[in-house]
């Protein structure tokens, strides 16, 4: 059973110039004679995906290839300007763990507000608030705001949340660098559970024997397009052979 599937998905970004583009710079740029149009990039470009159910596919790429952005589509963070997205079941976006957070809000608040936001109920998120905070490795700060935490503790914080109940569909950016030591390993446990389970993964990693090992597929994108997609031993292997000729680096 297909769980994902994206056709002929295009996404457009602005590049920096327009970030800065505002009527005053735009007036003296036109003055001094230095004014050009803002930029956009093609960051997506014709995606056509299918995932089914259980399945744990890899996304592999260079830098700014477009990996992230696939999955911030998938997750519904992001908009495509043109194609369909389709997902069906609950979605565990383990992506910029914690920028959610209501920073003045306590942990304790916060669980319950990204709980609800990742579908749970209140009285659910609040029966499961303490077990949340304890694989955390945070109980002594239930009750202080967010802001008070380190940006390693937030995090933390975020996967503990997004992975206290298994969810039908995960999705990790390289989600193993969370933390400290001792936290990864945590992580790589829980993650390992989900792993034996029927849950579907999409992981990005530039880590590539991680990717031979976990995923049976791996999708390899370049510039926004997939170049190929296939059994992930094969997928990685053309993709170092790339990498060694120097192909890779286009973006
Ligand atoms: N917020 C943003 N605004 C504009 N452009 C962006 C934004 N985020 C990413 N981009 C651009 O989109 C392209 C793809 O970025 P993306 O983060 O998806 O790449 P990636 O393959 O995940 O890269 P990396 O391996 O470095 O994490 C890059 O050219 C990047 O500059």
């Amino acid at each position: 059973m297909e769980v994902i599937r994206l056709n002929n998905v295009s996404l457009w970004r602005r590049t920096q110039e327009e970030f800065s583009y505002d009527l005053k710079t735009t007036i003296l740029s036109f003055l001094d004679g230095r004014y050009r149009k803002p930029g956009r990039k093609q960051v997506l470009d014709r995606i056509d995906l299918v995932v089914s159910a259980g399945e744990k596919l890899g996304i592999i790429g260079s830098n700014g290839s477009g990996k992230s952005t696939l999955l911030k589509v998938i997750c519904g963070i992001l908009k495509p300007n043109t194609g369909e997205v389709r997902v069906q079941g609950d979605i565990a976006p383990l992506i910029e763990l914690g920028a959610g957070f209501d920073s003045e809000l306590s942990l304790v608040d916060n669980i319950v507000l990204y709980g609800v936001f990742l579908g749970f109920s209140r009285q659910q998120m609040r029966e499961r608030s303490q077990e949340i905070l304890r694989f955390a490795d945070l109980e002594s700060y239930a009750d202080v705001p967010v802001k008070t935490l380190s940006s390693g503790m937030t995090a933390r914080l975020g996967f503990a949340i997004a992975t206290d109940v298994p969810p039908d569909i995960l999705i990790l950016d390289e989600v193993l660098s969370v933390g400290d030591e001792r936290f990864k390993e945590k992580c790589r446990n829980r993650l390992g559970q989900f792993w034996q389970s029927h849950t579907t993964v999409l992981v990005v990693s530039h880590d590539l024997p991680f990717i031979e090992q976990s995923c049976e597929r791996a999708v390899w994108l370049s510039g926004g397009r997939i170049v190929c997609s296939g059994p992930a031993t094969e997928v990685v292997g053309l993709y170092l052979d790339s990498t060694r000729s120097g192909a890779a680096n286009i973006g």
